[in-house]
């Protein structure tokens, strides 16, 4: 088996693992990326096979629309403003800490509104994405408007970021569900997650950034040896 296929195998266990945590009658939040595909594809055949009742808010529209095509009940806010659980990926996790880096899907906005909404965050990820320091793996993902992005940017850079560059997808600027930009951020590694979270967010223009912090519940980190479950 490649290397691509085990990761896929772990990120599936781990997903598998944590919508056993869906009951009758919840609100799910459901996140972004490899890793929450296949738990809302678990969740997809929960819905169908035994007739789980549940409502769903999605952390995107790729999200969104492959719960609609599983036939996923959705929701929105403007039927709740507190779910009972939301079950998302990360990019990286702080051991001991739990702390997170996300947005390299690019969701990390609406995924910091569901999760912030959530009575439990549950955080599924295969066990690449422990790190002992966060920052050394992942970039930072800061999403900004548009208008004024270079002066963002090079003020992000005074904030320690070796580059904070907009992410491009096939020469052209990403952009968002929110009609935002990302500027990846490259830190040598974040010493200070909170204090560097309030700097961020000083910066005029900033929408919000990919450092999860005090959010997570519980991950369930997926490895050779099984899925392991890890609580701050
Ligand atoms: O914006 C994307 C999200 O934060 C994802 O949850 C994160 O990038 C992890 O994605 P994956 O499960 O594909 O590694």
């Amino acid at each position: 088996m490649s290397d691509e296929k085990d990761v896929a195998r772990l990120k599936e266990e781990a997903a598998r693992r944590a919508v056993t945590y869906v009951e009758d009658g919840m609100i799910v939040g459901l996140g972004t990326g490899s890793t929450a595909r296949f738990m809302i594809a678990a969740l997809g055949e929960r819905v169908k096979n035994e007739g789980l009742r549940i409502e769903a808010i999605a952390t995107s529209e790729a999200s969104d629309v492959q719960a609609r095509e599983l036939g996923i009940p959705m929701t929105d806010f403007a039927a709740h403003s507190v779910f009972d659980i939301g079950i998302d990926g990360a990019d990286e996790v702080e051991r001991g800490t739990l702390e997170l880096v996300k947005g390299l899907g690019g969701a990390l906005l609406r995924e910091k509104i569901v999760a912030s909404a959530c009575r439990r965050f549950v955080v599924i990820v295969d066990e690449s994405k422990l790190v002992d320091r966060l920052g050394t793996h992942a970039p930072l993902p800061v999403e900004v408007v548009p208008w004024g992005w270079e002066r963002a940017a090079r003020l992000l850079a005074e904030t320690g970021a070796q580059a904070a560059k907009p992410r491009m997808v096939r020469d052209k600027l990403f952009v968002t569900d929110n009609s935002n930009l990302i500027l990846d951020c490259h830190y040598p590694g974040i010493d200070d997650p909170a204090a560097l979270s309030r700097a961020i967010l000083a910066i005029t223009g900033v929408v919000d950034h990919g450092l999860f912090l005090g959010m997570t519940s519980e991950v369930l980190v997926a490895g050779t040896g099984g899925v392991q479950r890890l609580v701050p």
